[in-house]
């Protein structure tokens, strides 16, 4: 992790409602070249919303969105921070009805630039260092399991060598031993590229393995963030409640 330089990204008092829900009430984050953020927080506190407005997908209702150094605002800008950022989508999300190479290719295939034939060879590229053979680029997303799924979709997301990389629940809905696997790439892959990573899970094991720093939101805002070695001795109750998975504390269960 590189502490020296600026943040890539960063979220100065986001705030964004929906009608009469206040889900953001002004957070603030931000992640430098080379580092891994986790956000962590309860069911329904506005973790993937944080997400979207970071992308641009929703707007926020005040405060600043900025990427490298660039306030983002303008359309221009939003296109900006989408070509220079990759999305590994909670469930993979992978389009049934395309080859595993056209998934993996899909922004280089919609951008134009680049022939069917050397869009699939860079996937065959990006498939092995997800350790995945080229005999898997013909074959359809229904045929692999879901672990397969998450290293094509982990693909998908640094084949265009992105600055910012977004995951949205990597692991949710594999085996431990598979989750850790897919850990370990990620954690490979994005110090391969030298890129930000901003991830959202719910999962300790995976906090523990891919974060430098992480971030817990509540109530809208971010409570506590820290360095990861720090998050046993916090001396933070909601952190605390949040790492041992109990119900009883000042966090209610959401139900
Ligand atoms: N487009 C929308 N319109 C109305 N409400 C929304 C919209 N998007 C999100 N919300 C609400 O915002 C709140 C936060 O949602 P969000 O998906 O960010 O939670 P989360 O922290 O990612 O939760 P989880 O861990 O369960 O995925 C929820 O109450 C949700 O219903």
């Amino acid at each position: 992790m590189t502490t020296s330089q600026s943040p890539i990204l960063e979220l100065q008092g986001v705030t964004k409602s929906f009608g009469s829900k206040h889900i953001l009430r002004g957070i603030d984050l931000s992640v430098r070249p080379g580092e891994s953020l986790v956000i962590i927080g309860g069911s329904g506190t506005g973790k993937s919303v944080t997400l979207k407005c970071a992308l641009g997908l929703l707007k926020q209702d005040a405060g600043k969105i900025i990427f490298d150094g660039k306030d983002v605002k303008s359309q221009k800008s939003i296109e900006m921070v989408r070509e220079r950022t990759g999305m590994l989508f909670q469930g993979g999300a992978l389009f049934d009805s395309l080859k595993i190479w056209e998934n993996i290719s899909f922004t280089l295939l919609n951008r134009g630039s680049m022939s069917r034939k050397k869009a699939k060879q860079a996937a065959i590229e990006t498939l092995a260092k997800v350790r995945l053979g080229a005999s898997v680029a013909d074959q359809f997303p229904s045929e692999l399991s879901g672990g397969m799924q998450k290293r094509v979709a982990l693909a998908r997301a640094i084949i265009d060598k992105p600055d910012v990389i977004f995951f949205d629940e990597p692991t949710t809905g594999l085996d431990p031993i598979t989750a850790d696997a897919v850990n370990d790439l990620i954690v490979e892959q994005v110090k391969a590229l030298g890129a930000a990573a901003v991830t959202i899970t719910h999962d300790m094991a995976s906090v523990r393995k891919i974060a430098d720093t992480v971030a817990m939101i509540y109530e809208g805002q971010i409570i506590w963030s820290g360095p990861v070695d720090q998050l046993d001795d916090s001396g933070n109750e909601y952190i605390d409640q949040f790492v041992h998975g109990r119900a009883q504390g000042p966090i209610q269960p959401s139900m």
